[in-house]
């Protein structure tokens, strides 16, 4: 069961933090360019990708529960992105990793399901993102598809960034923030569960106050983006927590995978790791000072 599968992983890595493979060309060292970029073509650039993503798992499984993949980044380079995409996180999972595909999709009932059931059905995808832009019966399709709970959502609440307030924070007829009523939406998706539901939600850890109503209304696990090059901070994403100190996923991509820029490309893979050491660290302290 994915929720079970979950905490498991939490609890015997002491940390709910989720490094996000989120490659860029100019995220790459130098050392990667000069070995696989000779015309600059798409293979080329997915095979440098590759032995990234391979480096920074290889480097971070012991410590994270989790890693998310950001399916645009693969997408961008064709079908070999595409496929660098699947086989990280096929890797991910051989290392013993719980996964979260991030595709965002959404769309009418008919091609919800296509969607779910694609993404859903693989093996290596433990979880995806959903945007809840539809309503009910576009969220439906992905809701049916893990029904039983072995597979997880996590639906767009309350997004990262700047301009989120434009139509996320809008008033509703009845006082209430549109954020709110798909915070609502999504708990009456949520059914029975003994803990957390394997429907959850998305919420930006750029926003205390947001994370603070919003952990109260969802009965899910929170995946709390935008920590570090965001500016999302330890001290407010501890909000998305239970008084357990369980109940969330923070995730950070660029903040671990450029840390080598701050001290050199020769061992990229051991930046990271140390980046998320320092994230780890920052995340259980707020966490054990508890929340006022
Ligand atoms: O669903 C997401 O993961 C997501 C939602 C959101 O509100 N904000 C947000 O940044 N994300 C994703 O989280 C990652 C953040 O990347 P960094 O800012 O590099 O840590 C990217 O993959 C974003 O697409």
């Amino acid at each position: 069961m994915f929720v079970q599968k979950l905490l498991q992983e939490i609890k015997s890595k002491g940390n709910s933090c989720v490094v996000g493979l989120d490659p860029t060309l100019e995220m790459m060292p130098d050392k990667l360019k000069r070995k696989y970029l000779l015309k600059g073509s798409m293979e080329e650039i997915a095979q440098m990708f590759w032995e990234f993503n391979k480096t920074i798992i290889d480097y971070t499984s012991e410590l994270t529960p989790c890693i998310k993949v950001q399916i645009a980044f693969y997408e961008r380079y064709g079908l070999p992105g595409l496929e660098v995409f699947y086989k990280t996180l096929d890797y991910g999972k051989k290392k013993g990793l719980m996964t979260i595909a991030d595709v965002k999709r959404g769309d009418i009932g008919s091609t919800a399901k296509a969607y779910a059931q694609g993404f859903l059905t693989n093996s290596s995808i433990d979880s995806i993102t959903v945007n809840p832009y539809f309503g009910s019966d576009g969220l439906l399709p992905f809701v049916e598809e893990t029904k039983g709970g072995e597979k997880g959502l996590f639906i767009l609440v309350k997004t990262s960034n700047p301009s989120s307030k434009e139509l996320q924070d809008l008033k509703t007829e009845d006082g209430q923030f549109i954020y709110e009523k798909v915070a609502d939406l999504v708990s009456s998706f949520a059914g029975d569960y003994t803990e957390f539901s394997h429907i959850g939600s998305v919420v930006g850890g750029t926003h205390r106050e947001h994370l603070k109503r919003l952990r109260e209304k969802l009965k899910g696990f929170i995946l709390v983006p935008g920590y570090g090059a965001q500016g999302g901070k330890g001290e407010d994403i501890k909000y998305a927590f239970n008084s357990q100190g369980y109940g969330a996923l923070v995730c950070s991509s660029r903040g671990i995978t450029e840390h080598y820029k701050k001290i050199g490309e020769e061992n990229y893979g051991l930046a990271a790791k140390i980046s998320l050491e320092m994230m780890i660290e920052d995340i259980n302290r707020e966490i054990e000072k508890g929340v006022k």
